[in-house]
């Protein structure tokens, strides 16, 4: 990445400031050249302690600049008032949106032909360790594409996609998929406590549980299923937990429907 671009960041609150801290603090991308525009001052100051240039509004922008990317990181409610305001980077920039199910047609609808990618990143792209599925316009040269592609990389591993509507998948399954991580932690450890440890020690031993699972799962040889064997001893306690995770409505089923929920909600989105 050309240390010398510009990146315009549109709405740093939680995800939009993930991806701050992952450009930043892991990338090495020079902080004063990402113009954050947040309302919020709390937010703004946030953005500022890591060296970002604040604006509380898109007026503030200088007239000069010449962005090479907009990303556009506000709810998805608020992303059509909010992009005329944007106009004028529009057929120069390439237009980066991390909005749950708001549809290219809708950025196309303000800012005409221009490059236009929907990604869909997930938190743990402020550690560097996020997942992004992307998808872009015809309007994208291979340059904007080369550009983006190595933005996003710079916080997670980057999954291009054929088609547009499977970005509304994909938020259902990695943009949300922490959550149901992190309850799942949280359901852990109330059951962990059910059974007699302090809740200290529960929430310690369902985060590491998780951690190395994961890692174990990204990087052994073995599938996910055969994983699940190695851990499962004959009639021992697994096998038993095993048995109430498989039972009619199983885990299997829950995540399908809580999935399909996420995946409608997104199509939603798109005509909220
Ligand atoms: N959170 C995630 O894990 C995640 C993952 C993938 C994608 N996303 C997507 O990322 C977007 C942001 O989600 P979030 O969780 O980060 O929401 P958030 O915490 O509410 O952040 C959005 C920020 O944008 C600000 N904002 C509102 N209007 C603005 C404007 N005109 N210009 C600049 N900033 C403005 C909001 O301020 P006010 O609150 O004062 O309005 C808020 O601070 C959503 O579209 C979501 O679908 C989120
Ligand atoms: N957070 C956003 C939502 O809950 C999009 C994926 C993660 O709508």
């Amino acid at each position: 990445m050309d240390q010398s671009d510009e990146i315009v960041l549109v709405g740093c609150g939680n995800m939009g400031f993930a991806l701050l801290e992952g450009w930043v603090g892991r990338a090495g991308i020079p902080a004063g050249r990402i113009h954050v525009i947040e309302p919020a001052q709390a937010l703004r100051s946030r953005a500022a302690a890591v060296g970002a240039t604040v604006h509380a509004d898109a007026a503030e922008l200088p007239q000069a600049l010449r962005p090479r990317a907009v990303i556009i990181a506000v709810k998805p409610q608020v992303v059509r008032s909010m992009l005329c305001a944007y106009r004028r980077f529009g057929g120069k920039a390439a237009f980066v949106s991390i909005a749950a199910g708001v549809p290219i047609s809708t950025f196309e609808a303000t800012l005409g032909e221009t490059a236009i990618i929907r990604a869909m990143p997930n938190m743990p792209a402020s550690i560097g360790l996020g997942v992004i599925a992307a998808f872009a316009n015809a309007h994208t040269d291979d340059g904007q594409m080369a550009y983006v592609n190595n933005l996003l990389a710079a916080v997670g591993a980057v999954h291009w996609l054929a088609e547009e509507k499977l970005v509304d998948a994909a938020t259902a399954i990695s943009g949300s998929g922490p959550a149901y991580l992190f309850h799942f932690i949280e359901c852990l450890t109330e059951a962990g406590v059910a059974v007699g440890l302090s809740a200290e020690t529960a929430l310690a031993l369902a985060k590491q549980t998780v951690e190395g699972a994961a890692a174990l799962a990204g990087t052994s040889g073995f599938s996910p299923a055969e994983l699940r064997h190695q851990v499962t001893s004959p009639n021992g306690t697994t096998a038993a937990a095993l048995q109430v995770l498989t039972a009619e409505p199983g885990l299997s089923e829950l995540m399908t429907r809580a999935v399909a929920a996420a995946h409608r909600r997104a199509l939603d989105l798109a005509v909220a």
